[in-house]
């Protein structure tokens, strides 16, 4: 194996549960030491699909491989990896360093050796110092650091992780993303990680699996998926708040890509891409929307627009601003920071978008920076 070879290889491999379910051709490859999030919807596959890697379920068909070798019909115990899931899994009635050496010492490993590497694994979780509580006397994190402890010390190159931190507050879970992302990358460790918050997938991977209905939908690093979503899917799932996605027909046409039919296509933009203007001498070139409410968060505001034939946008604009429901207002961006996606398959439309771009006027800029911009203080 070549340092460049992928650590894991999944060549079309389907599991298809009675009723239809389940995960159907799924092929990609993770490189040595990555971060790689498996995002999707609820029942999209992302636990068959880990559940899979660890031998939890069996392939129908297709092939598995983990540092080179075939491991497509080899029980969990033989694939060289830890698991940590949700629940933590650990043993009420151990403290927390016999919950983190169990596996070590069911393998019966040498007891110097043991000592050893629950002190490291103590250290690098930040455990010292509550080695002999048991779990009813840890918080939720502590307990998630014990199960990630127990996984470390396993010193397994591969670590499977199946939504660790969905038992954890808002506060907490960001804490603990942070330590195990930095964890993942001092032991130099491959991770594949599941989750259906695209924020923690986003600010977690090296590459993001993103997965709809057993399938993989697009696969690459957090910024690809964000700025060149592949389908109009990928487009609304990853982002907060989520890309508006319009139905072409109801734009004007000055701001329609020439030469596509607007049946034929869906336009999404993000909320940041999306100027909003008060000023009717302005609306030269844009689409009119009713503000029908706004969100202040402090750095910024979101205002959530109506806009005919549609489901409606939101513009994220810097800072504070005072805006009414029923405002009138008029939307413009930048032509090149529009997304077009064919309205048939989702898939993204990229002539459609290349072209757009090429369409980019001086007027989109004056527009921009016209003094009606609606104020910010
Ligand atoms: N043992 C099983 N028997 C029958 N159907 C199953 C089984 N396990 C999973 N499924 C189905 O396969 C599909 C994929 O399930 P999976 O648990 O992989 O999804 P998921 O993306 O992890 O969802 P969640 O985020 O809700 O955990 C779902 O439709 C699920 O109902």
């Amino acid at each position: 194996m070549t340092a460049q070879s992928p650590f894991i290889e999944i060549h079309s491999v389907s599991r298809v549960f009675n009723g239809g379910n389940g995960v159907h051709d799924l092929s990609i490859d993770i490189p040595r030491g990555s971060f790689v999030v498996l995002l999707g919807p609820s029942g999209c596959g992302k636990s068959t699909t880990l559940r899979l890697i660890a031998g939890l379920e069996t392939a129908d068909q297709g092939l598995i491989r983990i540092d080179g070798k075939d491991v497509t019909n080899t029980p969990p115990s033989k694939r060289g990896l830890s698991m940590v899931f949700q629940s933590y899994a650990l043993f009420p009635h151990l403290s927390v360093a016999e919950n983190i050496i169990f596996g070590l010492k069911v393998r019966k490993t040498d007891k110097e050796e043991i000592k050893t590497r629950l002190a490291e694994a103590l250290s690098v979780t930040g455990l010292e110092g509550c080695e002999d509580r048991k779990p009813s006397e840890l918080s939720g994190g502590q307990r998630q650091r014990v199960a990630l402890a127990r996984a470390i010390v396993a010193g397994h190159p591969l670590c499977l992780m199946d939504e660790p931190l969905s038992n954890l507050d808002a506060k907490l879970r960001h804490a603990v993303r942070k330590d195990i992302r930095d964890l993942q990358q001092r032991l130099g460790i491959t991770v594949v990680y599941v989750t259906h918050d695209q924020t923690e997938a986003m600010s977690m991977a090296d590459i993001v699996i993103l997965m709809k209905d057993g399938r993989i939908e697009q696969a690459g690093d957090p910024a690809e998926l964000y700025l060149q979503p592949a389908t109009a899917f990928a487009a609304g799932f990853v982002g907060s708040p989520p890309m508006a996605l319009l139905p072409a027909t109801a734009l004007p046409n000055d701001v329609l890509p020439s030469g596509f039919p607007p049946k034929d296509l869906t336009f999404g933009i993000r909320p940041e891409d999306l100027n909003l203007s008060t000023d009717p001498a302005s609306e030269a070139w844009g689409i009119s929307a009713t503000v029908t409410g706004s969100e202040f968060l402090g750095a910024e505001t979101f205002v959530y627009v109506a806009i005919a034939g549609t489901d409606g946008a939101t513009a994220r604009l810097p800072g504070r601003v005072h805006i009414s429901p029923g405002t009138e207002v008029s939307l413009s961006w930048v032509r090149a920071a529009a997304h077009w996606f064919d309205r048939e398959t989702g898939l993204r439309h990229a002539q459609a978008t290349t072209d757009i771009a090429a369409q980019e006027t001086s007027q989109t800029t004056e527009f921009q920076t016209s003094p009606s911009t609606v104020s910010t203080l």
